[in-house]
């Protein structure tokens, strides 16, 4: 479902209007599909036309001064595995003060002040407008205002650069439907992220319980998805959403930028006490973050991926209510 969230007001017909919409989609499917004007024709030309070209196209050795290395997918430069048809490299918070100067210290020691502004821009304007998504879809299910307001202020954000290349001819990869895949099924272990394509699309959800839905790469839209955590806190209200990105096509190359929150630190995460009431029995046992995401990360996370690790994981079907 889109929803057309530019120029809304809080406290106007507009903004209920929309909220309701936001929340419909995000309970239906786990996403929404927001047209909002975080990114101007004249940001995204500055992104997708320099900044990214500019950094995938550093040397090999360079990209991975980019971040520390740490032990699972997307902690640092990802893109040293042969035959590694996607490359991807994280920035962690960015918007707080200096964490983006660090970054580029790091890949450009002359300074790259073009890029900067372009990242600066990037990550202020979509984590405004994430967090006013996060905000509708929590008002939607009837959260109070000082829950949401915690919900909001209690989060971390990563943006992640992606490019994705044409497989080579022998290379080992998954097919479906006789379309390559370079990013299998999976749903995000964080709260939400936001994904914005370029002009090569390649983005599907899943809907309806199996049917893949190809998300086009329209300018002016963003893709805003929940993840497990956005599930556990919800007590099952917002679904995580099953994503997979299609490779593009021969010869084409294909740039995506994601921004995604999680909860800050590693506390407890658990379901909020107004959404757990007799219809919404309690669905997750309470889990720290880490151990959910080395569960992920971990054989039998990998093997279950769509098949609801949470579940599995913390699930008082699964486990019993451990409280
Ligand atoms: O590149 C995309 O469009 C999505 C990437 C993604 O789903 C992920 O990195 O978790
Ligand atoms: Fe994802």
């Amino acid at each position: 479902m889109k929803v057309d969230l530019r120029g809304l007001q809080p406290n106007t017909m507009a903004w209920m209007n929309a909220m309701v919409a936001v929340t419909a989609s995000m309970t239906a499917h786990g996403y929404v599909v927001v047209v909002h004007d975080a990114l101007d024709a004249e940001l995204r030309c500055a992104l997708f036309g320099h900044a990214l070209p500019e950094l995938f196209g550093l040397p090999f050795d360079t990209k991975k001064r980019s971040g520390v290395f740490s032990n699972g997918p997307h902690g640092g430069y990802d893109g040293e595995v042969p035959n590694q048809i996607l490359e991807s490299i994280p920035i962690l918070n960015p918007a707080e003060p200096g964490n983006i100067q660090d970054f580029v210290g790091r890949l450009w020691p002359q300074g790259n002040p073009g890029f900067c502004d372009t990242i600066e821009s990037f990550a202020k304007n979509v984590l405004e407008m994430a967090q006013t998504v996060e905000r509708m879809t929590l008002e939607g299910l009837g959260v109070c205002e000082e829950s949401i307001a915690w919900q909001l202020s209690s989060q971390s954000h990563t943006i992640k650069m992606m490019l994705y290349g044409t497989p080579p001819d022998n290379a080992e990869l998954s097919l479906a439907d006789n379309e390559v895949i370079s990013l299998g099924a999976h749903p995000d272990d964080q709260m939400t992220t936001v994904i914005v394509q370029h002009e090569v699309g390649g983005l599907e959800v899943k809907v309806d319980g199996g049917r893949w839905l190809a998300v086009p790469p329209e300018p002016g839209t963003l893709m805003f998805i929940g993840g497990d955590q956005l599930t556990l806190v919800t007590n099952g209200r917002v679904p995580a959403c099953i994503h997979r990105v299609i490779a593009p096509p021969s010869g084409h190359e294909r740039f995506s930028v994601l921004l995604s929150r999680r909860r800050k630190g590693d506390p407890m995460l658990r379901a909020m006490d107004e959404l757990i009431d007799e219809d919404h029995p309690l669905m997750y046992n309470p889990c720290r973050h880490e151990d959910y995401r080395a569960f992920r990360l971990s054989e039998e996370g990998r093997r279950l991926r769509e098949h609801n690790p949470l579940k599995v994981f913390c699930g008082v079907e699964k486990h019993g209510s451990v409280e």
